[in-house]
């Protein structure tokens, strides 16, 4: 039998519709752009079943770290992934404008501009330095 490797990938939207409303129940979240299938897991959990419900179909990246989860906690969450958040929809490495992209930095999304635009900046000052000189000598 041939495994299948390939990684689901959902939309925000159809995340949104699994907050334990519907009639299965299934409450998926969202962690790094990751979903799970936490359904089976809300009974277990040691914060208590409501703190998880709170986030059901919506990210919950923010209130999972700041919670300071251990190593098992993560390796735990890890059983429940059952896909990724679609490219154009994920907060890491989204493209942003010509010129920069977000990326997670300790856990918090920040605009840095890419190389294209960082040679441009040094370019510019380049050519300042030029013009400064020339001045000087001429003054
Ligand atoms: C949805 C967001 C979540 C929030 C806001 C949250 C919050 C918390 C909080 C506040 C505690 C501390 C409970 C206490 O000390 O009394 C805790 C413990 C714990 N949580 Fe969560 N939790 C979340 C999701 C999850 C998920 C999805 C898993 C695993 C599948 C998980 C696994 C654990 C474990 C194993 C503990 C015990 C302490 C530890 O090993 O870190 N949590 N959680």
């Amino acid at each position: 039998m041939v495994e299948d490797t390939t990684t689901k990938v959902y939309t925000l939207e159809e995340v949104s519709k699994q907050n334990g409303k519907s009639e299965k129940g299934t409450v998926w979240i969202i962690i790094k752009d990751n979903v799970y299938d936490v359904t089976d897991y809300l009974d277990e959990h040691p914060g208590g079943k409501e703190t998880i419900m709170e986030f059901a179909g919506k990210d919950a990246t923010k209130d999972f770290v700041a919670a300071g989860h251990s190593g098992d906690a993560k390796k735990e969450l890890k059983s429940y992934k059952i896909g990724e958040i679609v490219e154009e929809e994920r907060k890491k490495k989204t493209k942003k404008a010509d010129n920069t992209v977000a990326v997670y930095k300790n856990d918090k999304i920040k605009d840095v501009e890419t190389e294209d635009a960082q040679d441009s900046a040094k370019n510019r000052r380049s050519c300042i330095s030029i013009i400064t000189c020339g001045l000087c000598k001429f003054s």
